[in-house]
């Protein structure tokens, strides 16, 4: 994998990301956080490339270069959308870091202490414009996420029209996926992070403007990863903070092993299911704006053979988590049970 070339001097950024202890490293030439990490490359494939379809059989992450799953959003800048998106409101998330952590607030009330890490606005795509276009660094981080559906002006429909759709659906039924949930429109700011967590879904991710860094790990990571119990607010994300990593409540992190890719417009990243990742907006990309396709995983197959992958194992640890929290009728006693079970008997 490439070595970073150069340090970059946390004083050559600070003027772009405001008060930040953090080192950064200029990785081909994209400037990054600087993470103790072992990460090896992603493969990077012509999307036409035969090898695609068996990692993407193979549930494994694969970016596909120059692909034109997406050729028509690549107009996508922002002056285009601002023209085009439509009258309706968008959530844009804000954060007073750099990072945007999702957290459910349905289950916030659950657990006094949480603080939420990120607050929810509605606005209209014009004064998000406003607010980029006179971002400084000492201001709020903001990041919209929006999903595309019809409420959107008739050229961004024409545009999604457009996408590669015979493609997508091929892939969709030969691997026997579920159905198409969502397309999420992202639009972020040099250096915005959304940090390290999965999701129980198939997901292509497509970059239209600007790049990001993204960071995966193998579902099997889950014991160094030590995400959130299942009824936390922030569930399916990792407790570990990367840039202050606390070795002595999390200490297989330091063995953790993962892998990285950057995406720049045109490039689709395939991220498969429960694979974790970590996803940063290069700090000298400019404005990212990125588009994703979840899909629904297909049915379990009839005939579950043994040895259990890492997926189906995270999926048994969740199906536990959730019985025992309906079982025991309070969140709180599921650990104490855990541990009863556990300790001095299987480990
Ligand atoms: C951080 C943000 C805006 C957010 C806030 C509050 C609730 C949900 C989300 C949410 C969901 C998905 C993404 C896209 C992507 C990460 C990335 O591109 O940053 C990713 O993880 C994926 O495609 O699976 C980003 C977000
Ligand atoms: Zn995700």
């Amino acid at each position: 994998s490439a070595e970073p070339s150069a340090v970059v001097s946390a004083a050559d950024v600070l003027a772009v990301n405001g008060a930040d202890s953090h080192q950064y490293i200029d990785f081909k030439g994209h400037v990054v956080r600087n993470y103790d990490l072992q990460l090896e490359d992603i493969p990077r494939l012509n999307h036409d490339d035969p090898r695609v379809e068996s990692m993407i059989a193979n549930e494994e992450p694969v970016v596909l270069t120059n692909s034109d799953i997406i050729a028509t959003a690549l107009k996508w800048d922002l002056n285009y959308l601002r023209e085009n998106i439509g009258p309706g409101n968008f959530s844009v998330y804000s954060s007073k870091t750099s990072k945007f952590m999702y957290f459910d607030d349905k289950r916030a009330k659950d657990w006094p202490n949480f603080v939420p890490p990120t607050e929810r606005h509605e606005m209209k795509f014009e004064e998000f414009f406003e607010r980029i276009a006179n971002f400084r660094s000492s201001d709020t981080r903001i990041y919209l996420q929006q999903m595309l559906n019809d409420s959107v002006g008739k050229n961004i429909v024409k545009d999604f029209l457009g996408f590669k759709w015979n493609w997508l659906t091929a892939i969709q039924r030969k691997m026997k996926w579920g159905t198409l949930t969502s397309n999420l429109l992202l639009i972020g700011l040099p250096g915005n992070i959304t940090p390290v967590h999965y999701d129980e879904q198939q997901n292509f991710f497509c970059q239209v403007s600007g790049y990001k860094r993204i960071i995966l790990f193998h579902p099997d990571q889950f014991k160094c990863l030590y995400p959130f119990p299942l009824y936390h607010p922030c569930d399916r994300q990792s407790q570990v903070d990367f840039d202050n990593p606390d070795y002595a409540r999390f200490p297989k992190f330091k063995e953790v092993k993962g892998f990285q890719a950057i995406v720049g417009p045109g490039d689709v990243l395939y991220l498969p299911m429960y694979w974790w990742h970590h996803v940063e907006s290069t700090i000298n990309g400019g404005i990212t704006t990125s588009v994703n396709f979840w899909y629904k995983a297909g049915p379990t197959p009839s005939q579950i053979t043994h040895p259990l992958t890492a997926q189906q194992k995270v999926a048994v640890m969740r199906n536990i988590e959730r019985m025992l929290g309906e079982a025991l009728g309070d969140h709180r006693e599921i650990g104490p049970l855990l541990n009863c079970m556990v300790n001095g008997r299987y480990s």
